[in-house]
This record gives structure tokens, C-alpha cells and sequence, in this order.
């Protein structure tokens, strides 16, 4: 155990409505903690309970129906789980389940060098669409705090900034999110949360996102390998040598990196494998294609996901919007690559 002292990790509340910012807390890190195999307790939570489908009594909401529905897309895939679009869940139903529970959710975003510009759109976004009236903590990781714009949040929901490293290739950063997550899920995020989200900063809500998007673990179909693409086109990571490497034959789906979620300690096992396994590739001196995206498409291939949400939880200002998707809830901004990433573009 050591102070990692050479850039702090320090991490600050930002109190509500006062906006009175205090002195950073310093946290010790145990660096050994990402090596260790021993089970960690899970805290246990009296008020939220894991499958605990029940809602209180008098909730108005329209008849479900076993004959209409959508039609025009697949909801569910061929290990039965959901496969969420709008029209296939009742808002005030499924809020009214999970609101019961009042479950404590960790939302995960980077912020490093030039990306702070997105935080303000992020965030009061986020405020008007994403788990309204849920318990929510953004864990803010960056390198410039003072770049962490003071927005009004919602009761129950707070910011909480930790500090981390600059880099000087984008990679880094993007692979380093495995890193420090892993490091701070274990040092301070798991004391304070029931379910985690890992998201791309570059994104703004325009619509509902809410408890649909929850469950033990929950991955966004990529936009662009959605509709009709062969199991040879998924951009995943083919070189054997890497350990994202999925055979040209397997394969299901192509998930993104920039929206995945799930029960803490679900999620706390997929990112440190994540980045156990972007170590195991850096030693063997590889770095797979789509960086963690590659890693998180092979452990969801063996490891399914109990809730795939379609692309409409994160679509892209680059793209026109087709026509099965009747809501776009989180789109990825137009930026200039070359001009905001630290090593330029792709
Ligand atoms: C839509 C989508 O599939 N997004 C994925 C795609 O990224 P994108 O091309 O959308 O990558 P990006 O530039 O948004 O980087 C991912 C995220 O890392 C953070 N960041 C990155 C660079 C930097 O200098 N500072 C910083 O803070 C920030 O939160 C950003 O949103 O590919 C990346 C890996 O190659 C990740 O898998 C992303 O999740
Ligand atoms: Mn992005």
C-alpha cells in the first residue's frame, strides 16, 4: 500500500444548492488491489433487493397486451433476454418497480484534457433525462478539476470528482478508464452504490432514460452494426495474439464501449477484466483495435448480457435517425477529433 502521490487522487462533493466546494479529500490507494483475487464483501442493502419485481398498489397505467407490440424489430434475443425499444416497456410500470427499491446508481465519465468542454452538456442533460428521480452520484474522473462546471442537480444527486493522470495518447485515456474505475470501485464506489454505469462524456441526453436501462447487466447495441451485418463485419478484435480475439464465426452483437451498466459487483468484474486484460495484451506488446470496446464484445459473447438495449440508448449526431428508432435518448456530439484528443485523430 502506497500514497500515489505524483498526481493525487483526490475527490471532492459538490453540495447542493450551495455549491460550496470543500477540500479535496485525499484517498490512499492500494495499488495491489487490481492483482488480488480475493472476494470482496458485498454490502448489503436492506431497502434494494436483486429481482424484487414488485410495485405498490393503486399505480394507473394502460392494459399490457400479448398481441400488440412492435413488430418491426427483434425484442428479444436467443437467450431470451430483453431486448429494450420504445413500445416495448410502460415508463410509469417499470419506474414504479424499481423506484421502490430506490436503488443508489454510479455513473462513471472521464473527462481528461481537452474532453472537460463536454461536461456542462453532459450533465444538465443527464439532470433532465437520466434517471429522474433515482439516487444518482456522477463520479467525475479528470485532470483539471477546476474545469468541472457547477450544475444544478436534482435531489438525491450529487457530483463527486476524483483526479487522475493527463496522458498523451487518447488510447491511454480511454484504456486508463479501466484502470482508474477499477481502482476507485474498490476504494470508494462500491460503499456508496447499488448499480454502475460507464459512459462516454462526449454524449448529451435527449430523451427518457430510466429504469429500462437497469439490470445485472446491460449493454448498448452499436449503432452501425445493428441492422444487417454478418458476423465477419463485427469490427471486433481478430488477431489471436490479443485476448479480445473472437473467432470470424462467433459473435452476436457489436456493443459499444460508451453506455454499459449493471449491478455494482457485476460491473466491478467486467471492467477489472477489462483491464486485466488490456495489461495481459500490453505485456505481450498488443492493443486491441477498439481498445476496451474489444474486451467488453468478447466477454459479452461468453458472458450474456441480461438486458441489451437498442441503439437508441446511444446514437450519434453524425447519423441520420431511421425509422425503427422512434426515440433517440443519448447521442454521441460531432467533435474534431484531430482537434480535441491529445495524439490527433483515429
Ligand atoms: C460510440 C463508441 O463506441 N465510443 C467508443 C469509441 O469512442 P469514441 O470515438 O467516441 O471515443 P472518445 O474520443 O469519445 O473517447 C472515449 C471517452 O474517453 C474519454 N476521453 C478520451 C480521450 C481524451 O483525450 N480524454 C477523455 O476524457 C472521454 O470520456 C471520451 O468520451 O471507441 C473508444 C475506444 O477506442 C471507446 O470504446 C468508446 O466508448
Ligand atoms: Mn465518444
Amino acid at each position: 500500500i502506497y500514497i500515489y502521490s505524483g498526481n493525487d487522487i483526490s475527490s471532492l462533493s459538490v453540495c447542493q444548492p450551495c455549491y460550496v466546494v470543500p477540500e479535496p479529500d485525499r484517498i490512499i490507494v492500494d495499488t495491489d488491489v487490481v492483482e488480488k483475487e480475493e472476494i470482496k464483501p458485498v454490502p448489503s442493502s436492506d431497502k434494494w433487493k436483486i429481482g424484487d419485481l414488485t410495485m405498490p398498489s393503486g399505480v394507473k397505467y394502460a392494459l399490457p397486451s400479448t398481441q400488440i407490440g412492435r413488430t418491426d424489430v427483434n425484442t428479444v434475443t436467443n437467450w431470451n433476454a430483453p431486448l429494450v425499444w420504445e413500445g416495448t416497456f410502460d415508463p410509469v410500470v417499470i419506474d414504479a418497480i424499481y423506484k421502490k427499491m430506490d436503488p443508489r446508481i454510479a455513473v462513471v465519465v472521464f473527462a481528461v484534457g481537452k474532453y472537460t468542454r463536454f461536461l456542462r452538456g453532459f450533465l444538465e442533460s443527464g439532470e433532465k433525462y437520466f434517471l429522474v428521480d433515482f439516487r444518482i452520484t456522477y463520479y467525475i474522473f479528470t485532470d483539471n478539476e477546476k474545469e468541472v462546471p457547477r450544475v444544478a442537480l436534482n435531489k438525491g444527486r450529487k457530483i463527486t470528482v476524483v483526479t487522475v493522470p493527463s496522458a498523451t495518447r487518447w488510447q491511454d485515456v480511454v484504456l486508463g478508464r479501466m484502470k482508474w474505475a477499477t481502482i476507485t470501485i474498490d476504494k470508494q464506489i462500491r460503499q456508496e452504490a447499488d448499480y454502475l454505469f460507464m459512459m462516454d462524456i462526449d454524449s448529451v441526453f435527449h430523451g427518457r432514460v430510466g429504469a429500462e436501462a437497469l439490470s445485472r447487466l446491460s449493454a448498448v447495441l452499436h449503432r452501425g452494426y445493428y441492422k444487417r451485418t454478418n458476423r465477419d463485419d463485427f469490427p471486433y478484435e481478430r488477431r489471436p495474439q490479443s485476448k479480445a480475439y473472437i473467432p470470424i464465426d462467433e459473435g452476436d452483437y457489436y456493443y459499444t464501449a460508451a453506455v454499459w451498466g449493471g449491478y455494482l459487483e457485476d460491473m466491478y468484474n467486467l471492467v477489472k477484466y477489462c483491464y486485466n486484460m488490456s495489461e495481459e495484451d500490453k505485456k505481450n506488446n498488443i492493443e486491441a483495435v477498439w481498445q476496451e470496446e474489444s474486451h467488453l464484445n468478447r466477454y459479452l459473447l461468453y458472458n450474456k448480457p441480461t438486458k441489451v438495449l437498442s441503439p437508441e440508448y446511444l446514437w450519434s449526431d453524425y447519423d441520420s435517425v431511421p425509422s425503427d428508432i422512434k426515440v433517440v435518448r443519448i447521442s454521441q456530439l460531432v467533435k474534431n477529433y484531430a482537434e480535441v484528443r491529445p495524439n490527433g485523430g483515429h
